[in-house]
């Protein structure tokens, strides 16, 4: 598709199969915003085809586009944009009515939903009633409850406290692989991506610079935008009462930051300035200790960035994983390139969030 916006131009190729969740990442300004538009029917596109299974939504060569309202293409926002003068349950209803269900069906589907989303005991409340957190999950069961072919995602928790995020993309991730809901996700935060989104894209400037499975665009970033997002430690494994257990059997102690169930694919991920590195093994309190090679010391502005790679003998997993210290530091150490070192990391700076699979 081709979609101009005043001086601006989106220029992409995108497919996404039946049941997958795709994150869409870049820039202020890169076009994710315009390219959710364009496939929701808001956008006159330039040049596009845009089909969803058989139909075809948008053929400019042809003349087709269907409205946005008959598209059944579903989008969340960062506000959820509620009707002000109906109740919670009125509202996840108000599209299945639209789209000729009975009344009590209708009421009975979207109390379902509430359910889902765990706000069942709102259903008789409007939205100047319900708290950011509460309104999004009622505006997440709201776009699920016309069953829409594709799901947009544009920053869905952006505008959420910290604390409710997470429980937020809790409720979107089980809901999400439930029903095998084709999505795209549009966000800032890489942790939504790998939580979420079986793939991940890169847009800069209006067109795709890179794309392939979330972790494997993170451990090798092409782009100077997906080398500054994967700019966080990331550990994955299977999850476990205390944090998870690597491939290869290593404990990553940390804390579950939303609902993970031990057995379940997780990811452990902490910021490089929560990582110590020490010389000898260090003793005492609960962490993470792990035996690295040093493969590279990086200027991160203030900060050197110490790039690992495994040790003869030593777990594999630690291949590419970073720690940031003072110029100061990195001169007490004395440390170069092919030192054996210890990463050391407490359990309290682990976030241990599940994973797609
Ligand atoms: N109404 C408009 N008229 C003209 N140009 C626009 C309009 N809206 C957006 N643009 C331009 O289109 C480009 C892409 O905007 P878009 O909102 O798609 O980016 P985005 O990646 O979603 O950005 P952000 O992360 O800031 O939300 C920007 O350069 C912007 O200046």
């Amino acid at each position: 598709m081709t979609t101009r916006r005043g001086g601006f131009t989106l220029d992409v190729d995108l497919e996404v199969a039946p049941g997958e969740v795709v994150a869409v990442l870049g820039p202020n300004g890169s076009g994710k915003s315009t390219l959710l538009g364009t496939l929701a029917g808001l956008y006159a596109p330039e040049d596009a085809r845009v089909t969803l299974g058989a139909r075809v939504l948008t053929d400019s060569a042809a003349g087709v586009s269907v409205p946005a309202h008959r598209r059944r293409v579903g989008m969340l926002s960062q506000q959820a944009l509620l009707f002000p003068h109906l109740t919670a349950r009125d509202n996840v209803a108000f599209g299945p009515r639209c789209a000729g269900r009975r009344r009590h069906e209708a009421l009975a589907a979207a109390r379902e939903l509430l359910a889902d989303v765990g706000v069942a005991e709102l259903e008789g409340r409007r939205p100047a009633e319900l708290s950011g957190g509460q309104a999004q999950r009622v505006a997440i069961a709201r776009a699920l409850a016309v069953e829409p072919d594709l799901l947009l995602l544009d920053e869905p928790f952006a505008a959420l406290d910290v604390d409710a995020a997470p429980a937020v993309r809790s409720v979107l991730r089980r809901l999400v692989r439930r029903t095998g809901q084709t999505t795209l996700l549009v966000t800032h935060d890489v942790v939504d991506a790998v939580v979420l989104a079986d793939r991940l894209i890169v847009l800069a400037e209006g067109r795709i610079v890179e794309q392939g499975p979330t972790a494997e665009v993170l451990a090798r970033p092409r782009s100077a935008f997906a080398a500054r997002i994967a700019g966080l430690d990331l550990v994955t494994g299977t999850a476990s009462d205390g944090g998870l257990t690597t491939e290869e059997g290593t404990p990553v102690y940390g804390r579950p930051s939303e609902e993970v169930a031990p057995g379940e694919p997780a990811v452990a991920v902490f910021p490089p300035s929560a990582v110590a590195v020490h010389r000898k093994p260090p003793e005492g309190s609960p962490r993470n200790v792990v035996p690295v090679r040093l493969a590279a010391l990086e200027p991160q502005g203030e900060v050197v960035r110490l790039r690992a790679a495994a040790s003869p003998g030593g777990p594999p997993w630690v291949e590419g994983l970073a720690a940031d210290v003072t110029p100061a530091a990195v001169a007490e150490l004395g440390v170069e390139p092919g030192d054996d070192l210890w990463f050391a990391v407490k359990a309290t700076e682990v976030a241990v969030h599940p994973r797609r699979r």
